[in-house]
């Protein structure tokens, strides 16, 4: 399968007044077309960095990154974004928030078609009724819903999402996770997915990337070996409690803490 996203060998380091800070060191991903890659690591060791890159916001001072075959060197169009905290225009109704993409990426598309792709994915968020409300009108994790549609409306190459699930409660988290699964199936893309919640990696992804301590290397690739159609009972499973068990081990390896009784 041809990777759609190909990191290599990418080192950068930030110029700060105190002098340079190394965050990424020789640092290679590959994640192949339609398959979902959850990132994990330890606090700061350079996970929004690697999200920067990949969307061409930032170059880096070493390597490439490589998106669907063309090297990445400006900010692409065809990336769709996800954030913890959704920025939605307050005087824009839900549904126009979620068409802004296609203003920029479809300008030729009709309003008719454009409010018709994300009418059905609102409705398939389980955000049917929701679409003139204002943003502030919905709950934080209904704003995340909507987050997603806006990010895949224009049906982009690859899915970046760094910790959206990270302000929500765990039973609203769990109810996204299984919408994203659902969204998924429906639509094919190929995720990035920052995360600290191992549970998440687990139940989203199709690889497990683990990051060592800054400056970042890839420390450890798991492949989550379960049925796409996985539920969250499946995380109580030997097989997918042995994997967040490794992960568990491979984060304190990440921190430096090997061997600490905790
Ligand atoms: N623009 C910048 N200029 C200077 N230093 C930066 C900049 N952006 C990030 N850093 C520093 O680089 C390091 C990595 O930051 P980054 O946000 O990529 O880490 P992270 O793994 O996403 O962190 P967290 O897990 O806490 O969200 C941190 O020490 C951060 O303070």
């Amino acid at each position: 399968m041809e990777n759609l996203i190909d990191i290599r060998g990418v080192t950068h380091a930030y110029k700060t007044k105190h002098g340079a800070l190394p965050v990424l060191d020789n640092l290679d991903i590959q994640v192949p077309q339609g398959e979902f890659c959850a990132v994990v690591g330890p606090s700061g060791c350079g996970k929004s960095t690697l999200t920067r890159l990949v969307a061409g916001l930032m170059k880096p001072d070493q390597g490439e990154v490589w998106l669907h075959g063309e090297k990445v060197t400006s900010p692409r169009k065809t990336v769709g974004m996800a954030f913890q905290n959704p920025v939605m225009l307050e005087w824009r109704s839900i549904i126009d928030n979620v068409i802004l993409p296609l203003e920029i990426v479809a300008p030729s598309m009709s309003k008719a078609e454009k409010y018709a792709r994300a009418e059905h994915l609102l409705e398939m968020v389980g955000l049917k009724g929701f679409s003139n409300k204002r943003p502030s009108e919905l709950s934080g994790g209904m704003r995340q819903r909507a987050s997603l549609c806006r990010a895949i409306v224009h049906k982009p190459d690859v899915l970046i999402m760094d910790e959206p699930f990270g302000a929500l409660d765990n039973f609203t988290r769990e109810d996204l996770w299984q919408t994203m699964r659902d969204l998924r199936a429906a639509e094919p893309f190929t995720a990035v997915l920052i995360t600290h919640d191992l549970r998440e990696s687990v139940f989203l992804g199709d690889q497990v990337i683990v990051l060592s301590g800054r400056p970042a290397h890839t420390q450890y690739v798991l492949d989550v070996d379960l049925p796409a159609d996985r539920t969250i009972d499946i995380l109580y499973e030997p097989k997918a409690v042995d994997m967040l068990h490794l992960l568990r081990d491979q984060i304190r390896i990440a921190q430096g803490r090997d061997g600490e009784v905790h």
